[in-house]
């Protein structure tokens, strides 16, 4: 057992509190490789933000979790060698989908973790969530739960249909299961194809324009719960420039559209104080790679295009940090 601690890391606890004072939101960026991690890190101290690292199933499966917790604490030197004195990273577990992975995680040196009884009936999730609780806070750890199901299909976290989250079930769940934070569905989901064109209206270019998030929902819920730390998955912009960029150099991107950063604004102002981000990133990054493959054919180095590829997705994601949810200066 080691705990995150002792490896500089931080749980959650007060920076959520802080940020829904400030009404600002905390990042949340999935990484899966070294390049990931620099960007985030390099990304965060860069802003002076706070950052949450996020490990999926998919990253697990890829890169090995031991790997990744080694990563994540050598995240914590190198933010201090790029000149942060105190940085304030979380390594948080995305989607735990068993109370034996969270212990696992946790014993690893993991200061969060989500356990996403989402898709179970509803006397299950608060059960299971419980349990995973009782031993995350007996390690200090801090807990993510999620209420209502997100639309869309990725990988492991695959939900055919939505279920927004009842305003109605926030109270006694946050009370039975003691978590720290919750994740609620009221419109967002995983992936690059959060819409369809069906879904979507079209502005005067012709532009598909996605149907706004259900704020009226997150208003119910902060009524219900106030000040309690909201968490919004599936929260990706999908810019139109890297998809475009993407398509131009030989990529089949169809109908890719993504949550309005306006929108993300409005609910990092709110209590909504984590929003995770990951198919951005993912598109930064091809859309880097795709145009040194095709403009410099000769070139077979990986630092060559694995390099840009990574400087693409620091601007990327030190323009979400300062433009969109507001989390700069917050150290
Ligand atoms: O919610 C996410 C990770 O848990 C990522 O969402 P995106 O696919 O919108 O980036
Ligand atoms: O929530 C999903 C994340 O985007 C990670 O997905 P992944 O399991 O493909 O790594
Ligand atoms: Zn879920
Ligand atoms: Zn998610």
């Amino acid at each position: 057992m080691v705990s995150y601690k002792e490896l500089g890391l931080v749980n959650t606890k007060e920076m959520f509190a802080k940020a829904v004072a400030g009404g600002y939101a905390i990042p949340a960026f999935n990484f899966n490789n070294m390049e990931q991690m620099q960007a985030i890190v390099q990304a965060a101290v860069a802003t002076k933000s706070p950052v949450i690292l996020q490990v999926s199933s998919g990253a697990r499966k890829y890169a090995n979790q031991t790997l990744l917790r080694y990563m994540a604490q050598g995240a914590v030197e190198y933010a201090k060698e790029l000149g942060c004195e105190k940085p304030q990273i979380v390594l948080h577990l995305d989607h735990g989908d068993s109370l034996e992975l969270c212990k696992s995680c946790i014993e690893m040196g993991f200061s969060s973790v989500m356990i996403d009884g989402s898709h179970l009936p509803y006397d299950e999730n608060v059960a299971l969530t419980k349990q995973v609780v009782e031993y995350a806070h007996a390690h200090d750890v801090t807990v993510e739960g999620e209420l209502g199901v997100l639309a869309g299909v990725e990988d492991d976290v695959c939900a055919e249909h939505h279920t927004y989250t009842e305003p109605d079930q926030v109270v006694d769940f946050v009370t039975k299961t003691g978590v720290d934070s919750l994740a609620i569905s009221i419109g967002t989901s995983h992936g690059a194809n959060k819409f369809t064109p069906a879904q979507c209206t079209r502005d005067a270019n012709g532009i598909l324009v996605p149907p706004p998030l259900r704020f009226d929902i997150l208003e119910e819920i902060e009524k219900r719960i106030p000040g309690f730390p909201i968490v919004l998955h599936g929260s990706s912009s999908v810019p139109q420039d890297k998809v475009a960029t993407i398509n131009k150099y030989g990529g089949a991107l169809v109908d890719a559209i993504g949550i309005p950063e306006e929108q993300l604004r409005r609910a990092a102002a709110s209590a909504v104080c984590k929003i995770n981000i990951d198919s951005d990133g993912r598109l930064a990054m091809t859309a880097a790679i795709r145009e040194i493959f095709a403009t410099k054919p000769a070139e077979f180095d990986p630092r060559k295009y694995l390099g840009p590829a990574r400087d693409s997705l620091k601007e990327l994601y030190a323009d979400k940090i300062k433009n969109v949810l507001g989390s700069a200066d917050k150290l």
